[in-house]
């Protein structure tokens, strides 16, 4: 997964930290003969060239230790930087897997939210110095031994697994029960983005919402940061103990070696070295010791990833991944007791229920509803957004039926809750074909059919007001985001209540450039205007989730059913 690249740092690092560790017999070594040179100053048999030796050597030495100790450093920088964009990179992969079902699901957000603590980076370089801390130790112990001191040594180290193995525990629990606060800390930033985001800052300040939502942001925040002192504050309890038996036999281990020293008949070198092994062995058992405790602790970190990864391999594979389309042949629907439910534990009716209808390649076809009927959702499932939980949706194309939502075949939609993507204003209608990003014929032809024939600004300039110099109304927006659709023609084509903040001028021209877009493709036009769906080839009329009428408009006016009703209701009020 990880570049020849990206690998590199990781090597270097190691290779660094390998002769760092490498540098420490020589340097005790080293020290050793200085001190028994020291000792033998006045003794004919003493070397002053072997004193000038070792101190150059532990000069080049202390030299080539802050040359690797700056080196590392900037490795480290380096391996966090490619650690954070590997790990976001899985994330908005994943993300990009799973069905847009999932993604509105609560528990698949705190999952992603967990599967974010995971930092592959931190893993890398902890394991890492976790093995040269290992290693040292076991070095130190080795001199300790040789210079005879062995049952200390063994003390130190029995010592040091005891409290691996309590660190450990002690590191996954505390994860565990910071895990548990990813609902209250996702609800605490939710209410964080309200408070700071423009598109809720006019609400909050008409409604005066600022001190309840604050209040109530600082409340879920209080609670998880309660409840993680709380758990922080019991494993540091639970460490305090191993932490001063340790300290305790180090510091009785240091006054044996000192007193052992004042009658001790080895040289003043072995007196040296055998006190600075005791002493940097109490400080790399207790290192390697924590390092324990944040691996197990990014154990569970990478668990909760793997878990979030796993979340993309169970769900069947999605076809809207980016996969290039290419074919715009239109394709006819087959819809067949189709049912879906957003919430299979909520027993509210379902969304959709029970819906069949066909329709030939090239229908146009309008949805009409009252609120709540289930049209967008039905729109979801055809356009293979969403699966249906029973039934069965096909498109039907010259190459034998698939799945709603097949890569193969074009398809764009203008949704109630479009994008307003912070991007040049040509990229914002390119979006319906990125191949044509740089046509500005083309383009411009696309904002023509949106009813935008004289853009506000040239095609290179951003548009939205957090990188760009100025903001569209709601209703310019609603064109850009219909102009989408008319840059290429397409298999199949949606508009869900495509001109809810058109003018009524502008919402005319609106439909009737929809239908001509929609020449020769299939579409599907949700509407509350049945002005408009009286134009389409054939309407579903929905209710409570439930197809109840189908036909074309002298059909269902001369049937007396939901569709009349609602059509003398919306004629009485416009005339
Ligand atoms: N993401 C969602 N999660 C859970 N329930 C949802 C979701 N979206 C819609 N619903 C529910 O599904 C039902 C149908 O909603 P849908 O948006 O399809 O209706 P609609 O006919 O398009 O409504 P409108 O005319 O108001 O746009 C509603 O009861 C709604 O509460």
């Amino acid at each position: 997964m990880l570049s020849r690249e990206d690998r590199r740092p990781v090597i270097r690092t190691a290779s660094l930290d390998t002769v760092s560790m490498l540098m420490l017999p020589l340097r005790l070594f080293l020290i050793k003969l200085v001190m028994d040179q020291i000792q033998r100053w006045n003794l004919p048999t003493s070397t002053h060239e072997t004193l000038l030796f070792a101190c150059t050597g532990l000069a080049a030495l202390m030299t080539a230790a802050a040359f690797i100790g700056s080196s590392s450093l900037l490795m480290h920088t380096r391996i966090f930087e490619i650690g954070t964009l590997l790990k976001e990179r899985i994330i908005v992969d994943t993300t990009a897997r799973l069905p847009l079902r999932a993604l509105e699901s609560p528990t698949v957000q705190d999952a992603r939210r967990r599967a974010l603590l995971y930092a592959p980076d931190a893993v890398c370089l902890e394991g890492l110095s976790f093995l040269i801390q290992s290693v040292q130790a076991i070095l130190l112990i080795g001199i300790i031994c040789l210079l005879g001191c062995w049952p200390l040594a063994v003390g130190l180290l029995l010592l040091g697994c005891g409290q691996s193995w309590l660190y450990a525990a002690i590191g996954s629990r505390l994860e565990r029960s910071q895990t548990k606060q990813a609902a209250s800390l996702r609800l605490a930033d939710h209410l964080h983005r309200l408070l700071i985001a423009k598109s809720s800052a006019q609400e909050i300040r008409v409604f005066s919402l600022h001190t309840l939502l604050q209040q109530r942001w600082l409340t879920y925040n209080q609670d998880a940061s309660r409840q993680n002192e709380r758990a922080i504050a019991r494993s540091e309890r639970q460490k305090l103990l191993p932490e001063l038996s340790f300290s305790l036999i180090s510091g009785v281990a240091i006054l044996i070696i000192m007193l052992a020293g004042s009658s001790a008949s080895s040289s003043a070198g072995d007196y040296v070295v055998l006190f600075q092994c005791v002493t940097l062995l109490a400080g790399a058992i207790p290192g390697a010791v924590k390092q324990i405790g944040s691996l197990s602790q990014m154990a569970v970190h990478f668990n909760n990833n793997n878990a979030y990864l796993q979340l993309a391999e169970d769900s069947a594979t999605h076809p809207h991944n980016g996969t290039v389309t290419n074919s715009v042949e239109p394709i006819g629907l087959r819809v067949e007791q189709v049912s879906f439910r957003y919430d299979h534990a909520d027993d509210r009716p379902a969304a959709i229920d029970s819906v069949s209808f066909e329709v030939e390649p090239g229908t146009k076809i309008a949805i009409v509803g009252d609120n709540g009927s289930g049209k967008s959702t039905l729109v979801k499932l055809l356009l293979g957004l969403y699966r249906p939980d029973e039934g069965v949706i096909q498109w039907e194309t010259s190459q034998g039926t698939c799945q709603a939502g097949d890569p193969a075949y074009r398809t764009a939609a203008v949704f109630q809750d479009f994008n307003r993507f912070q991007l040049r204003l040509r990229d914002n209608v390119a979006i319906g074909d990125v191949t044509k990003v740089n046509d500005d014929d083309a383009i411009h032809a696309a904002l023509a059919k949106a009813g935008v024939s004289r853009p506000h600004t040239p095609l290179n300039d951003m548009i939205g007001t957090a990188f760009g110099r100025f903001d569209l109304s709601g209703g310019q927006w609603q064109k850009i985001a219909a102009s989408r659709a008319f840059i290429s023609k397409n298999s199949f084509l949606v508009f869900d209540e495509p001109t809810s903040a058109l003018d009524p001028q502008a919402e005319r021209e609106a439909f009737a450039n929809f239908l001509q877009a929609a020449e020769g493709q299939t579409a599907v036009l949700v509407t509350h205007r049945l002005g408009a769906a009286k134009l389409a080839d054939t309407i579903l009329v929905l209710k409570d989730g439930r197809l109840i009428e189908q036909g074309t408009h002298a059909q269902l006016i001369e049937a007396q059913g939901e569709y009349e009703r609602l059509y003398r209701l919306q004629a009485a009020w416009y005339a």
